[in-house]
């Protein structure tokens, strides 16, 4: 099955190309610390998900690239087809001459409805390229105005047009101090609106993966080229094929199939005192937690930590929150690397943070003019702040 990627702006637009490189790379590096015959397998499940073949045999990435300014995607394009091993599709862009000036409200509001149709039918072209459809991957920041407006009103249509296919997104988190002042206005905007129409979200901050660069690799200057090569690894080890469950060289088919849905118990939630013993004893408590191991003696790598229902929510059994992928192939020539997906209170930090300092701007109604000028209201604004302090809330309760 197949996952078509839409980038977009300048952040979707550079981290999507390091993305395909970093596939492309691992899947051809030689042998990967394994048999031919597995990692050919391994070879056409990562083809099937990410590129189709044109007529000349050079992999053509199953993208859709989205900015209202020309520069990047440029950039985007020639990266790829100077790298000579694989390229975008020729009639894969949608491009304009005006980027949205930081501003949610004009990418969700002026850009998005005037260029609906043409970016839905390069969507639908790359759709029917592939033979069967898992879903789509859709790169972008939170905090800027095309990839954060646009990619919210281009992730609800493909909601309203593809119900039932896979909807997650790839979102950047800010750096916490000295980027633009409406940051945390486009933030609270684009994750209220996403809360609605995607089926998950895959959140990296900015400050983490900085911070990875400079401590773990240190590297002096960190530029967004080596935070983005970081971000790419950790995406590329998760989303490389493991096994399924029938066995060994069975590659899974479906990449994006974890249970997003989890939901609380229809009888309530537990007993005070069970609750109350959680919060004193758990320091990042979890809904779901997915290990994906690669490489040597993957079969006898001991998980068993992760299966302590410590780490849970006391409405969830671990056996159902946790899972393991794996497969003995080796990732980037890595001899053994491991992955972590979690979903847990990790983010109630960030997040409240970031409500926190957009509330503290709304109350003294600070820049709403240019929001409310393209058919954002206050109202608006109210129901983000709403729907998200209800998010806080419940993952403060787990
Ligand atoms: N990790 C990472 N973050 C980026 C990159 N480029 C921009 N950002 C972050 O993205 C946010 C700004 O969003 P952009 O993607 O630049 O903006 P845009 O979507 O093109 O929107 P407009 O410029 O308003 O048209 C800031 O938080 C930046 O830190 C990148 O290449 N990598």
């Amino acid at each position: 099955m197949s996952i078509v990627t839409v980038q977009l702006g300048q952040c979707g637009n550079q981290i999507g190309f390091e993305v395909f490189d970093a596939l492309f790379n691992d899947s051809h590096c030689s042998r990967g610390l394994c048999s031919k015959r597995e990692n050919e397998a391994y070879q056409a499940s990562c083809k099937e998900r990410f590129f189709s073949e044109e007529e000349n045999g050079v992999p053509v990435a199953r993208a859709v690239l989205v900015d209202m300014e020309p520069k990047v995607i440029n950039q985007t394009l020639s990266k790829a087809a100077c790298s000579g091993r694989w390229k975008y599709g020729q009639h894969s862009c949608f491009c304009q001459k005006q980027g949205s000036g930081n501003n949610w409200a004009y990418g969700y509001s002026v850009h998005g409805p005037r260029h609906e149709e043409s970016i839905m039918n390069l969507i639908r072209k790359e759709v029917e390229k592939c033979e069967s459809l898992s879903g789509f991957f859709i790169i972008m920041s939170m905090a800027g105005g095309t990839g954060s407006g646009l990619g919210a009103f281009v992730t609800q249509n493909l909601q309203d047009q593809y119900s039932s296919a896979l909807k997650m997104n790839q979102i950047i988190w800010p750096y916490g101090t000295g980027e633009v002042i409406v940051q945390n206005y486009n933030s609270i905007l684009t994750l209220s609106h996403l809360y609605r129409s995607s089926d998950a979200l895959l959140v990296h901050e900015n400050d983490a993966v900085h911070k990875i660069c400079v401590k773990l690799m240190n590297i002096k200057q960190v530029s967004f080229c080596d935070i983005n090569q970081v971000l790419a690894h950790q995406l590329g080890s998760v989303f490389q094929p493991t096994y399924s469950g029938e066995g060994l060289f069975h590659y899974r088919r479906n990449p994006l199939g974890i249970d997003w849905q989890v939901r609380p118990p229809l009888s309530g939630l537990p007993p005070l005192g069970k609750m109350s013993v959680n919060k004193e004893t758990h320091f990042n408590t979890s809904i779901a937690n997915l290990v994906i191991l690669r490489g040597k003696d993957v079969q006898s790598a001991d998980v068993g930590a992760f299966k302590d229902p410590a780490l849970y929510t006391s409405w969830l059994e671990p056996v159902h929150a946790f899972s393991v992928w794996k497969t003995q192939r080796a990732f980037r020539k890595y001899e053994k690397s491991a992955a972590l997906v979690s979903n847990s209170q990790s983010l109630v930090k960030p997040l409240d943070m970031i409500v926190g300092k957009a509330w503290n701007m709304f109350a003294s109604r600070a820049y709403l003019h240019q929001y409310t000028k393209f058919g954002i209201e206050e109202e608006d604004f109210l129901d983000s702040f709403t729907l998200l302090e209800q998010v806080i809330a419940s993952y403060c309760n787990l």
